[in-house]
């Protein structure tokens, strides 16, 4: 029987969900909690699979996000998540092939872009995708952090106190808003989000019954900031030894960041922290009395995008500088490739379709390492990877492009 790739119906969830969780590795077990939630959030003319002789043997959905642009504006995306390709049916194209069906309906839809987080770096960049923003983790030394805990409370007239779930779910997605509208990268969760991250609806994966809340109030009563982490409980010879794990930490002040981080930096019985997956800007270091009693484990790419819709993008964002270029952009899948003229300013900026020589030649993926304004064109011209064919134009590019703070995406989908 030969392979078919095909739309998920509602019967097919169980069996479709069993075959996404042994792609990720995860035992085959499907609760009824997991089903419902599948249920609940699926979006049926996007979640597809490969279908072979009885038995789902590939995984593929995408669902509607907006991403937050450099200035704040939010960009429509498609969001592609739940990849997997059973080890049975590896490298015969099964992942090309949906890739390719999901792009053309977002493009057809009128989608901006579409955005992953990719499991594994070489696996997108065939498809226009590139890195976009990277994240970073750091190790902090709890004894070397030099925070004196006498002051470890904030000293601005707000105050630090532990939220249970119910209040979480309540007060989350409002911060959120709050957060992502000045944070370029970020992307919109649903309110399920909330459910899922606080235990409300339980997921095999997702270990929300061991966390810890806490929320920053300023002095007026504003919520501006809110960290979620878990902890070890190890003793040995009477002494505690435990690492504290921050699964989020998001605020929308610099007074709530500094709270948050000498609040988590000033807990007894902790030794390690672990930041989980910061801007690779972070502040983190700089907030403790020793920067180098943190340590970066982690440094990576972490949210890619594929650009669909250039002009749009263009227009979306933000510009510190006034400016002219001619973009040529190489797209082999037809989606967004062409010349386009970028007239930007502090003020705006239009984008037009041009016959105008090119300022500057580059792949649809190079564009989306530029365009949140994590990676400058200077750099990506010493790899090749962009071509300067006007004298000045890199500069240029590096005046309009380039942000002072890189895009940070703190959520995983
Ligand atoms: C957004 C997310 O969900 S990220 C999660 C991605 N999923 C995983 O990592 C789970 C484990 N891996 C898998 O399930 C599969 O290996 C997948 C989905 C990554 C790839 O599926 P496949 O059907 O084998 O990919 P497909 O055959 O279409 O490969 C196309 C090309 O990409 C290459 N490729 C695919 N996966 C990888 C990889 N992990 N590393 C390097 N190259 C890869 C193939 O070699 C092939 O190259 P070619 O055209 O030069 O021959």
């Amino acid at each position: 029987m030969s392979i078919e790739l095909r739309k998920v119906g509602d019967a097919d969830i169980p069996d479709w969900v069993r075959s996404l969780n042994v792609g990720f590795l995860r035992p085959p077990e499907v609760s009824k909690e997991e089903i419902e939630f599948r249920r609940g959030n699926y979006f049926p003319d996007r979640t597809q699979g490969a279908y072979d002789d009885g038995r789902w043997v590939a995984t593929f959905r995408s669902f509607p996000q907006e991403l937050t642009v450099v200035g704040g504006a939010r960009v429509p995306a498609d969001a592609v998540t739940s990849v997997t390709v059973s080890p049975t049916h590896r490298r015969r194209g099964l992942l090309s092939r949906m890739m390719a069906d999901d792009l053309r309906a977002a493009k057809e839809r009128g989608d901006a872009l579409a955005t992953l987080i990719a499991a594994e770096y070489p696996i997108y960049g065939r498809y226009g995708f590139g890195p976009a923003a990277w994240t970073t983790e750091w190790h902090i030394d709890v004894a070397r952090a030099a925070l004196d805990p006498r002051h470890a409370g904030p000293d601005d007239g707000g105050r630090v106190d532990f939220a249970d779930a119910t209040e979480v779910q309540e007060l989350g997605p409002a911060l959120h808003e709050r957060f992502r509208a000045g944070q370029p990268g970020a992307i919109d969760l649903p309110d399920v989000w909330w459910q899922v991250q606080t235990g409300a609806v339980p997921l095999p994966h997702v270990p929300a019954n061991q966390r810890f809340h806490a929320v920053y109030r300023s002095a007026s009563g504003a919520i501006e900031g809110l960290v979620t982490y878990r902890t070890t409980d190890v003793w040995e010879h009477m002494l505690p030894q435990n690492t504290l794990t921050v699964d989020r930490l998001a605020v929308t002040t610099p007074a709530a960041e500094r709270a948050l981080w000498r609040f988590v930096c000033s807990i007894d019985w902790v030794l390690h922290i672990r930041t989980g997956l910061r801007a690779p800007d972070d502040l983190l270091p700089h907030h403790l009395g020793d920067p180098r009693a943190a340590r970066i484990v982690q440094h990576s790419d972490y949210l890619w995008i594929r650009p669909l819709d250039i002009p749009r993008l263009l227009e979306a964002r933000t510009y510190p500088a006034a400016g002219s270029l001619v973009l040529e952009v190489r797209d082999e899948a037809e989606l967004a490739g062409g010349r386009y003229l970028l007239e930007a300013g502090p003020d705006g900026a239009t984008c037009t379709r041009t016959d105008r020589s090119a300022d500057l030649t580059l792949d649809v993926g190079a564009f989306a390492s530029l365009y949140l304004g994590d990676e400058s064109a200077v750099r990506l011209a010493a790899l090749g990877r962009v071509d300067e064919k006007r004298p000045g134009a890199l500069a240029t590019a590096g005046l309009l492009l380039h942000t002072a703070r890189r895009p940070w995406c703190p959520d995983s989908f």
